[in-house]
């Protein structure tokens, strides 16, 4: 907390263009976290409460940015076995339950990313939180990590009347966090985040190193980048203006 209160004393607001503060949206599973051993751990709890064989965390990655359903669906499209909708609501229920008592087992920051927060912070950016998973449990996440107090904003698929890509998600993310989507940027794993960037016209970023960055994804991003070490407030600040928002 000194470390940030010292980066945003350092920057004035007419340091930024129209006297804008700029902000980073993150994505939570497969950018900032890797998430998927807590993931993995609560879907074989799942599959085991039904007599069904493990599956690995490699299998489980592409799906673990996807949800609780995407994950159960493909793992019982993995062994050729039918899974009805009432169900897989169970499974859910039980696949959170597990998960939220286990939430930080083997879940860490992806290596760079904490380090990239403390630039961004020091370059006076404010930082938010635009996830698919539910508001509570990134919060519990956050905190177990000693991670949330860097955040303006935390927001959940359930924070708004709609979900990323919905724009609606982001647009109020960056609403909350009190910042301005014309000086804005989120950065992402999955085509999902990439969509949501593009349905409210801010520039994104993919991290290649997570859990979904297909074609589609690629193809959308403003920029994808391999590891934390390039996220930097320059490259941010001037994607922000190739996209034509911060003009
Ligand atoms: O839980 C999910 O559905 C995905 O979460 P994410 O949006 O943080 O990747
Ligand atoms: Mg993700």
């Amino acid at each position: 907390m000194p470390r940030l209160m010292r980066g945003m004393s350092a920057l004035q607001s007419t340091d930024f263009k129209h006297g804008i503060r700029p902000i980073a949206v993150f994505d939570l599973d497969g950018t900032l976290v890797d998430t998927a051993p807590d993931l993995t751990a609560s879907l074989n709890h799942c599959l085991h409460l039904h007599g069904m064989a493990p599956v690995c965390i490699e299998t489980v990655r592409p799906f673990a940015g996807h949800g609780s359903r995407a994950m159960l669906r493909a793992a019982y499209g993995w062994a050729n076995t039918e899974l009805p909708e009432d169900m897989l609501e169970r499974h859910v229920e039980n696949f959170l339950t597990y998960y939220e008592a286990n939430i930080a087992v083997g879940s860490t920051a992806f290596p760079g990313a904490v380090e990239a927060l403390d630039r961004l912070s020091q370059a006076g950016f404010t930082l938010a939180v635009c996830t698919n998973k539910s508001e509570r449990l990134a919060k519990v996440l956050l905190d177990s990590l000693g991670l949330s107090t860097r955040f303006a904003a935390i927001c959940g698929y359930d924070s708004f009347p709609a979900r990323k890509p919905d724009p609606r998600h982001l647009g109020g993310t960056i609403a909350q966090a009190g910042a301005e989507h014309s000086s804005s940027v989120m950065i992402g794993d999955t085509v999902t985040d990439m969509e949501a960037a593009r349905n409210l016209g801010i520039a994104s970023v993919l991290m290649s190193f997570g859990y979904d960055a297909n074609e589609q994804a690629r193809a959308m991003a403003t920029k994808i980048l391999p590891t934390y070490d390039d996220l930097t407030a320059k490259l941010l600040l001037e994607l922000m203006d190739s996209a034509g928002s911060g003009s």
